[in-house]
């Protein structure tokens, strides 16, 4: 995978994780891989995040490990020297995406308005995370954004349920959906990673 399109294909939902612990970081992967999902995103949110991201990429190299939440330059390059292999950000400022630029990892830069679109379109990035959807207009904005920017390609994040989330993939300018909703806090507290697996289990089935 070297393309932030290539990142949109490897599943119907990307596992959004806030892990408070990095001792849950190898087991976590490993659930969502065992239900069928190869791709996590870790959000630099937490103390745990980076070494969650080195675990992840040593031990369970099966499942891609990207980080998510870079919303500093600094994060870009911490994750990529973590081992992540792709980035995340909720939004842009220029310094953020020269750092994802230069780390020559595929990424998913935030966008929540055409203008933010167009200007990612304009550094030659066609695949966007739209964050935060449901808040920005959820499907219905998708749907008109297609018209004005036909080659770009969307994660839609923020707010998705698996209720939905199959709106969302339907959409011809969305290839994947991103959520929080595979790992819960309270499931991820009580090490319960058979939740995981089931909640990624009916989470690959659904249909784009
Ligand atoms: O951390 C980031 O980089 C973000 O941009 C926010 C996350 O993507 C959303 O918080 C996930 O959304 P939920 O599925 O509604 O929990």
């Amino acid at each position: 995978m070297t393309t932030g399109s290539e990142l949109l294909e490897l599943s119907p939902v990307l596992p959004v994780v806030v892990l408070d612990d990095a001792e849950h970081a190898v087991p976590v992967a490993r659930a969502l891989h065992a239900g069928g999902i190869g791709v996590v995103e870790l959000t630099l949110r937490t103390p745990a995040a980076l070494e969650s991201i080195r675990r992840v990429a040593a031990e369970v190299p099966e499942v891609v490990v990207g980080a998510g939440t870079v919303t500093r330059p600094e994060h870009a390059r911490q994750a990529a020297g973590a081992g992540a292999r792709f980035l995340v950000t909720p939004g842009v400022t220029d310094a953020v995406l020269d750092a994802a630029f230069d780390t020559g990892l595929p990424f998913l830069p935030g966008a929540a308005t055409v203008s933010e679109a167009m200007r990612l379109a304009e550094r030659g990035l066609d695949a966007l995370k739209f964050f935060p959807a449901e808040a920005s207009g959820g499907a219905a904005a998708l749907r008109a954004i297609a018209g004005p920017l036909p080659g770009l390609r969307f994660c839609p994040t923020g707010g998705i349920t698996p209720a939905s989330a199959p709106e969302y993939l339907r959409l011809a300018n969305v290839g994947c959906v991103g959520g929080s909703w595979l790992t819960p806090k309270d499931a991820l507290a009580a090490r319960d990673f058979g939740r995981v697996e089931t909640l990624a289990k009916e989470a690959a089935a659904l249909e784009r």
